[in-house]
């Protein structure tokens, strides 16, 4: 049954599908495989040298190095401008170019049109699947390492990885780049194998096989493609050995397969596998310090002295067509402070610290935060700058672990460990043990460290809040922004956030914290801002606050109300 083809078969496809993989696993839906693989195979074979000249495997390993760098370079021409398109848009585009490229190569002399064009037979199983292999373990090795996490975290919410200090841009693109080699690897493996290059072999049909082979197999988890390859590659070859020779069977299956996987298992047969586990060592280990970037293992960040103004806003403001949902908003927070923002539904709380984090740009006014103006700078830069914060409706990435929510968090103090992964070097493996004790102490912080292993989107409401305040925690962060985050929590949930925010504040941290639990705020801030149709009605200390007649008029009297 598992003849020459059929092994190289199963390895050229899985390789096909890994490079489906490679952007699947950021979020992105690309088609344009078949076109980087026709680029890879065609380039190579047009311009590698001859093996009858330098002999087989260094012509082919040529060929390799030239079809890999001419698929990467078409992924990254086509993604300098496709990559801030999403979900269908981004198919399109990508089948659009992999079409161009299939067109463009019938009609072409050198490449000899329609009928191809010949190519000599190098690869051997066992070259198929030594590719096979190095193009598994670049992915195996990506997986856990902090760009790998990233991807994840991209696929997962591409808003939540933004406010995590994640470039999601540059990450997308690096992405593509590499299914763009991945591909062009296919591409020269493909002719050298089946000694002629035909467009056909190109077209829509491939690039769906590829695409459907990764989805089954599964495109979360790096074996996937491996596995989607070795259960669809062998369909036929299991039809023969039973003498059931009938050519709809494997579309048959491969759709239903994909139906059954969209539907019951998004997660493809790949997630029946069992999951890494964390050493237990790191969450034994954990004692709850956290704003600890000096820790070795972790980048140091350099954070204001206390006093120091963290946030200037003058004249701040938001409009949306005619609602003025932030008007002439000044605003100074010192490092250190617990600031408490308040206001009743639709003041402009919201719309406040979305500015304050980059998330919004202002319509007018001047904003300084951590020595950033977040209206001239990327989400991104602004949390690298410093700012962690919650979001009003939870943003987990929810197909992650509870540890590794909180590993994203660290993102912007954790060292790249992908590259000395690749190449085993000890100290990667010491700078991931620090980001896990360091995410886990974060977990103990907030008395999630017995979740550690669940999966985030399985946690109870109260505990997805306690979850986010740690990933915010994670970034070591000299703003920390809590939007509503005693929301769904009980009073005695509320009082141990209220000693938590407390606490970090005396360890330096500063705190905006957005609230509709009045109490919780009067007990736990320095000072209060209260807004009222975008508007600063009042600020002051709690004490003012709860005495003044405006703030009782438009909001205390209600908050009271409503209890
Ligand atoms: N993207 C948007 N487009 C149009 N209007 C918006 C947008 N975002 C907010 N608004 C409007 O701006 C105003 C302020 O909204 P915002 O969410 O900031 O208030 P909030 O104080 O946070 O309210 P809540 O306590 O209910 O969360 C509201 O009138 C809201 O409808």
């Amino acid at each position: 049954m598992f003849t020459e083809s059929v092994l190289v078969f199963i390895a050229l496809n899985a390789i096909l599908a890994a490079s489906f993989y490679a952007v699947l696993v950021a979020g992105q839906l690309s088609l344009g495989q078949a076109g980087f693989a026709a680029v890879g195979g065609y380039g190579a074979a047009y311009l590698a040298p001859s093996p009858n000249d330098i002999g087989d495997l260094p012509a082919l390993i040529l060929a390799i190095l030239i079809g890999m760098t001419l698929g990467a370079a078409a992924a990254l021409i086509l993604g300098l401008p496709t990559m801030h398109l999403r979900g269908v848009f981004l198919a399109i585009a990508t089948l659009g170019f992999a079409e161009a490229v299939r067109i463009t190569l019938i009609n072409l002399e050198w490449t000899g049109g329609a009928s191809g064009m010949t190519v000599p037979k190098i690869v051997t199983p066992l070259i198929a699947w030594v590719c096979c292999a190095l193009v598994f373990y670049w992915f195996w090795r990506q997986g856990p390492s902090s760009y790998g996490r990233a991807l994840s975290a991209i696929r997962e919410d591409e808003l939540a990885a933004r406010a995590m200090g994640i470039d999601v841009g540059r990450h997308r693109l690096s992405a593509f780049v590499t299914a763009g080699a991945v591909a062009g690897l296919f591409g020269v493996l493909w002719a050298y194998f089946v000694r002629l290059l035909d467009p056909g072999d190109f077209s829509f049909a491939a690039a769906i096989d590829g695409l459907v082979t990764a989805v089954v197999g599964g495109s979360t988890v790096w074996i996937g493609p491996l596995l989607g390859s070795g259960f669809l590659t062998t369909i036929p070859e299991v039809q023969r050995a039973v003498g059931m020779d009938a050519n709809w069977i494997r579309p048959f299956i491969a759709s239903a397969m994909l139906l059954l996987v969209i539907l019951f298992l998004p997660g493809g047969l790949g997630s029946l596998l069992p999951r890494f586990k964390v050493r237990a060592k790191a969450l034994d280990q954990a004692d709850g310090s956290v704003l600890d970037s000096g820790a070795a293992g972790l980048q140091t960040r350099k954070h204001p002295v206390p006093g120091e103004p963290v946030v200037q806003v003058q004249g701040g403001g938001k409009d949306y067509g005619g609602v003025h949902a932030v008007r002439d908003v000044d605003l100074t927070i010192g490092s250190g402070e617990i600031v408490g923002l308040i206001g009743p539904n639709g003041a402009g709380k919201t719309t406040l610290v979305n500015m304050l984090s980059g998330f919004t740009p202002a319509s007018s006014g001047d904003f300084t935060v951590l020595g950033v103006d977040p209206n001239k700078v990327p989400v991104h830069k602004v949390a690298q700058a410093g700012v962690s914060r919650t979001f009003q409706h939870s943003k987990l990435f929810p197909r992650l672990s509870v540890l590794e929510n909180v590993l994203v968090g660290a993102h912007s103090v954790s060292r790249p460990t992908f590259l000395r992964r690749l190449l085993w070097l000890p100290a990667a493996g010491r700078d991931e043990a620090a980001a896990i004790q360091h995410a886990a102490n974060c977990l103990a912080r907030v008395g999630l460290a017995d979740k550690a292993q669940d999966d985030a989107g399985s946690l109870s409401y109260g505990d997805q809040r306690r979850l986010e305040i740690g990933r915010a925690l994670a970034a070591d962060p000299s703003l920390l922004i809590l939007d509503e985050p005693a929301a769904g929590m009980n009073h005695v949930e509320a009082d141990s956030l209220s000693e938590l925010i407390g606490s970090l504040a005396q360890q330096g941290l500063t705190i905006l914290l957005i609230e509709h639990n009045v109490g919780m705020v009067l007990k736990t801030c320095d000072r209060v801002v209260v807004l009222d149709f975008g508007q600063v009605i009042a600020s002051g200390t709690p004490e003012e606050i709860a005495r003044d007649e405006s703030v009782i008029e438009v909001y205390l009297g209600a908050a009271e109300e409503a209890k």
